[in-house]
């Protein structure tokens, strides 16, 4: 894929951020323009600029969000490159870093805070899973990861020590527990076709694999809402991962606009929940927004 061709107004976060656009493809990158406490926040992933990528194929330029939820950024935060530093490394370590903390579609801080002037980075598999467009990683650390295509590829040694988010740990839990996630509708066809071969076999089994996740996922709909219609006013949520879990027998609510920390706008995409507390609660740390450098 060519790089995308910014269709929005540049720039997009002209207080907090600083795009040095490189001439050669995929290169360019962004310096942060404030100082942050460890885990201080950075920007939102409001909706809009954010959209949903519904239907297609996740690219380069999105972020996945969920098992199978992925959004587009729509903004210059695109140009925060992959760096394979730690984000839980000791506080004497130097190196500084962001977190995509997709839970509560926020970018803050890593735990050494940032310094207006340094480059933003953060570690790509802790929000994919798999890549669109796996690359060999440039960041020169001593811990670099080699060849990054999302947290599926990766070790548990590789993944060890970093911050990773919620849907990437739940996946690693599968892929640990001997069942891996099973290609979804819509991503499944593009195993044999990303592999640039044509195998009738793959094809036919990409196939069955689409049609049985269809069934799973009529069969899911279809008791959630016979249990909403037996037990009125008891709605319930069955999760995405196909074995039954109900959710503590709890109806998701998304956060109202405003709710969360910051002087940030918290704006959320219909429907989305906020999922479990936010970095800096799980870190004990609850104060300090944004601090102009
Ligand atoms: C979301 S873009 C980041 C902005 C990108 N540098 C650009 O100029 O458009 C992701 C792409 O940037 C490149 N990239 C990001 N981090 C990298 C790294 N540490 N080493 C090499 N390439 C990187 C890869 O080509 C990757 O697919």
């Amino acid at each position: 894929m060519s790089p995308l061709k910014p269709h929005w107004k540049q720039p997009s976060h002209p207080d907090i951020q600083e795009v040095i656009i490189n001439e050669h493809e995929f290169t360019s990158k962004s310096l942060s323009k404030v100082s942050l406490p460890p885990f201080g926040l950075y920007a939102k992933l409001l909706f809009p600029p954010c959209t949903l990528v519904t239907g297609d194929e996740p690219t380069y330029a999105t972020v996945q969000f969920g098992k199978d939820e992925h959004l587009d950024l729509n903004s210059d935060l695109l140009y925060i490159n992959h760096s394979c530093e730690p984000s839980l490394v000791s506080p004497t370590v130097s190196e500084l870093d962001t977190i995509f903390d997709t839970a509560n579609l926020q970018v803050i801080a890593g735990p050494n805070g940032i310094q207006a002037g340094e480059e933003l980075t953060f570690f790509y598999p802790s929000t994919e899973w798999e890549m669109a467009q796996p690359f060999d990683c440039l960041c020169g650390k001593s811990t670099c990861r080699g060849r990054i295509g999302g947290a599926r590829d990766m070790t548990p040694k590789q993944l060890e020590g970093l911050w990773i988010n919620g849907h990437i740990r739940e996946l690693l839990e599968e892929k640990a527990a001997g069942h891996a996630k099973l290609p979804q509708n819509g991503t499944s066809k593009s195993l044999s076709a990303k592999n640039g071969q044509s195998d009738a076999t793959a094809t036919a089994l990409e196939e069955a694999l689409s049609h049985a996740n269809k069934v799973v996922e009529a069969a899911r709909n279809a008791l959630q809402s016979y249990i909403e219609t037996t037990t009125p006013g008891q709605k319930r949520i069955y999760t995405s991962g196909g074995n039954g879990n109900l959710l503590n027998g709890n109806t998701l609510e998304p956060t109202p606009a405003g709710v969360n920390e910051g002087n940030a706008q918290a704006t959320m995409a219909p429907g989305l929940p906020r999922r479990g507390p936010t970095s800096r609660e799980l870190s004990g740390e609850m104060g300090g927004d944004t601090i102009a450098a």
